[in-house]
């Protein structure tokens, strides 16, 4: 199966720390993103690197055609990060909106393929964000999964809002309680920001002077020495504490492709490969990485991220070990770029579907199998196409 995402190393920086421990290293900070957009990092200095790294993961617009020939015969799944790849990085986090041209083009995209944002901020918030009730949601690192909307005029589904998963549930009480004690922790550095973000928590330090950079990460050690079961991660000059169960974007993927599986697709099967990944980029030059999978007969995830989680949707355990080819690997440099591939791909499937999808197809991301059956996610519901109309079977 092929898939699209970002690269960069989801290290776990720190489990079960010890008291005061330093949980990520100065340069792990530095590297973790560029103060400013537009700011050259050096990250690919040498012009050779530069080359190298484009070569192998050529632009997503570029290879167009070549991407969209892999989907020949399968089903598009669009998984989407939210913060640098649909929102341009900024320093304060409450004000990361997306443009209406860029919401625009994922609802358009939405209309063809069934499509998921996949965030590290918890679901209300990256909802409240988008926008758009028929997209499948996977908040706090997938550890908060829900389905779209469906309204299909029946009593039993009307406007309901269905929770599909949430593995860590049991952490709810201990995150509020963490995010707390590092919100008072953390108050005396200037520009340290702590985000709720329900299953875990973000701190950022993008507005921290970087002299205070190693202090800020030994509190938020000192906070989790009580919590063996919490870790920590890095993404773009942030530290994220999560609980230590094996979840994450990866898993979340698995999780949504199982469910959309059970909507329209066969569960993808047969040979796995792993992305390329621990690729170095520079946030300017290149963020975001698409990346392919070879191969199911029936679905072609495309991933779409720039974060270090995002590589967790990469290394998703059912790859296997076979390394991929490296031409199955794309670049897009910019949230701006992304929108532009969004809006190809819907003018290539407008082009290439004739006659466009029905609404009852559309509807709500739910596709049509052959078999005239349509299948709602997980814990929704089952409807069943009868006399061209949709009628739900059962409620879960
Ligand atoms: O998985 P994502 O949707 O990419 O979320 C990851 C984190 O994104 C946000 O932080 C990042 O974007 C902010 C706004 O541009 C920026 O100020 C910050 O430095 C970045 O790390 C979000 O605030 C975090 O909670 C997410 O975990």
């Amino acid at each position: 199966m092929h898939s699209i995402q970002i690269s960069a190393d989801s290290s776990n920086i720190g489990g079960a720390p010890n008291s005061g421990r330093i949980i990520a290293s100065l340069e792990s900070m530095r590297a973790s993103s560029p103060t400013h957009l537009k700011a050259p990092t050096g990250l690919l200095t040498d012009d050779d690197d530069r080359l190298s790294w484009m070569r192998d993961h050529p632009s997503a617009l570029n290879m167009f055609e070549e991407i969209v020939g892999m989907s020949k015969g399968k089903q598009i799944a669009m998984f989407l990060d939210y913060d640098g790849t649909l929102s341009p990085i900024v320093d304060d986090p409450e004000v990361a909106f997306m443009s209406e041209a860029m919401r625009e083009a994922v609802r358009d995209v939405a209309q063809y393929f069934p499509t998921a944002i996949v965030s590290g901020r918890c679901k209300d918030k990256v909802f409240g964000f988008v926008q758009l009730a028929e997209l499948y949601y996977a908040g706090s690192h997938g550890m908060d999964i829900q389905g779209p909307e469906v309204s299909i005029g029946t009593k039993c589904t009307r406007g309901s809002k269905s929770v599909l998963f949430q593995p860590a549930s049991e952490f709810l009480l201990m995150i509020d309680e963490v995010y707390k004690a590092l919100v008072e922790k953390t108050k005396a550095i200037p520009g340290a920001k702590v985000e709720n973000n329900r299953f875990c928590v973000s701190v950022h330090f993008r507005c921290v002077d970087e002299k205070r950079w190693v202090g800020l990460a030994e509190q938020v050690g000192s906070v989790l020495k009580g919590y063996p079961k919490l870790r920590v991660t890095q993404g773009r000059k942030v530290l994220e504490i999560r609980s230590s169960i094996k979840w994450d974007k990866g898993k979340a993927l698995e999780f949504l492709l199982d469910s959309l599986g059970k909507l329209h697709i066969c569960k993808p099967q047969g040979r796995r490969l792993n992305l390329k990944s621990n690729v170095r980029f520079d946030e300017f030059l290149l963020p975001l990485l698409i990346t392919g999978f070879a191969d199911s007969e029936d679905v072609l995830p495309v991933y779409i991220g720039d974060d270090r989680t995002d590589e967790d949707a990469f290394k998703r355990e059912d790859r296997g070990s076979i390394p991929k080819d490296t031409s199955a690997s794309y670049s897009l440099r910019e949230p701006l770029e992304v929108m532009e591939f969004l809006k190809r791909l819907v003018d290539w499937k407008r082009v290439s579907t004739n006659p466009p999808p029905s609404d009852s197809q559309k509807l709500s991301g739910l596709l049509v199998r052959p078999s005239n059956r349509v299948f709602a996610p997980t814990g929704f519901c089952t409807c069943e196409m009868r006399d061209r109309r949709l009628l739900p079977t059962c409620v879960s």
